[in-house]
């Protein structure tokens, strides 16, 4: 067994996923290793470490340091993960084109001889992307601003069955973003996207509402981490294993949002879910009165409305934006179409049915206004339609909590 830790090389590793996967898949304790540019052939010449995974901006530069690359390495051109072998040598390797493969096959469809667009094709992922595809029998064509192919010339590329997203946009904390709009392509059947935060990115979201399959990035993230401890440990980790700690990681890294009806628990049921599960809880109405430096009902009654849900609106582009939180939502999240997809990005959506006989209309002026009765006629189909899970009130609002978590399969 090897005395000297794993870990991940980078310049930046403080929101890495990765310690959390290699502990939830091989239980490795792993090590971030943030070192500056000029650090790195100390580091790498040096023995502090057994294995490392390497991330941007260090796939090319840790090359000149290796004894030898593996095929792929070789292939694409750049490394992401570095094995020490038994007589002292570095061997470099990529375990990113596996990850990819695994991503592609998740959507059970068969891709050889159709046409794919891969945006920021040029770059180092896309070239990844494009290895692994055109290996697999895809037409791999890259677009880009600067590419032979740019946005402007897409017309021609109408009948594409795949589009793959390897660019940024769309990734944590600018989001909900797109790089495309895929309305003008009528022959989808699938779109792939290498952002892993957050959950669903815009284009994801569009192609959803479209009724084309969609493939985010975490499975590839844990896919290549998986071959990784592979190559440094020899153990062999199967395909099952790899979803499971994929939908592990996808459930502890997306929000749980919490919506209904007004009074129907999501406040105090928020509360005693983030207890329970040891996360952060954050109550919408209250991080508006934050924001704006008045309360909700303060905010209505004297601003109006219309002020008020786009004030809303706004704090939840932030909140809906964030990681691993328990989300409260004001009841009348549903009234803006818009605010749909800031939840949807990054959360679970959870609607508490609690019956309309048991809510108290107090200290909420839209209640007062309509009346339950009439905001229910308004609102109980938007809510069912939003949400991913439906859990019925208990009688109180911690077991209520209890039944949150049962029904998402969470441990507490
Ligand atoms: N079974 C239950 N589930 C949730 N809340 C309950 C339940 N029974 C009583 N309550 C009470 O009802 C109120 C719900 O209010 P709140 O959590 O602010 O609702 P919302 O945030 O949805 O408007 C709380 O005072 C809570 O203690
Ligand atoms: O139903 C509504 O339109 C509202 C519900 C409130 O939240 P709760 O549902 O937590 O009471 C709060 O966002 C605001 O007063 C508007
Ligand atoms: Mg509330």
């Amino acid at each position: 067994m090897a005395t000297r830790p794993y870990g991940v090389l980078g310049r930046t590793l403080k929101h890495s996923y990765t310690p959390a996967i290699y502990r939830d898949l091989a239980d490795m304790d792993y090590v971030r290793f943030e070192r500056e540019p000029e650090q790195l052939e100390e580091f790498l010449r040096g023995d502090e470490w057994e294995g490392v995974n390497v991330t941007i901006p260090y796939k090319r530069a840790v090359m000149p340091y290796l004894d030898e690359l593996a095929e792929a390495a070789e292939r694409l051109g750049n490394v992401n993960t570095i094995v020490r072998l038994a007589d002292g040598r570095l061997r470099g390797d990529n375990t990113d084109y596996f990850g990819f493969k695994f991503l592609v096959e998740s959507l059970g469809i068969d891709v050889a001889g159709t046409t794919a667009l891969v945006l920021g094709g040029s770059g180092g992922a896309g070239t990844t992307a494009r290895t692994v595809l055109s290996d697999m029998g895809v037409r791999a064509i890259t677009v880009g601003r600067s590419a032979e192919v740019t946005y402007d010339d897409l017309d021609a590329y109408r009948d594409v069955e795949l589009i793959v997203n390897c660019t940024p946009v769309g990734m944590y904390p600018n989001c909900p973003a797109s790089p495309l709009d895929l309305e003008r392509f009528g022959n989808l059947s699938a779109v792939i996207d290498i952002v892993y935060n957050p959950a669903r990115t815009g284009i994801m979201m569009q192609a959803e509402r479209l009724g084309i399959a969609t493939a985010g990035g975490l499975l590839m993230l844990v896919a290549q981490a998986a071959q990784a401890v592979e190559r440094y440990t020899g153990a062999h980790i199967d395909d099952a294993r790899i979803v499971e700690v994929t939908e592990r990681l996808s459930a502890s890294t997306q929000n749980i949002a919490l919506i209904g009806m007004p009074g129907s628990g999501k406040t105090r049921v928020g509360q005693n879910l983030a207890r329970m599960l040891g996360r952060e809880h954050v109550d919408a109405d209250a991080a508006f009165a934050e924001r704006t430096g008045r309360s909700c009902a303060e905010f209505i009654t004297t601003s109006g409305e219309q002020a008020f849900r786009q004030e809303e609106t706004a704090c939840l582009r932030e909140l809906g934006a964030r990681s691993g939180l328990v989300i409260s939502c004001g009841g009348g999240v549903v009234t803006r179409p818009e605010n749909y997809e800031l939840l949807h990005e990054n959360s679970r959506i959870i609607m508490l049915d609690r019956p309309l006989g048991e809510l108290s209309s107090a200290g909420r002026p839209i209640s007062a206004r309509d009346g339950v009765q009439k905001l229910a006629d308004q609102r109980m189909g938007l809510y069912r339609a939003w949400a991913d899970l439906i859990v019925k009130s208990r009688d109180c609002a911690e077991r209520t909590a209890e039944a949150v978590i049962d029904e998402l399969g969470l441990a507490h």
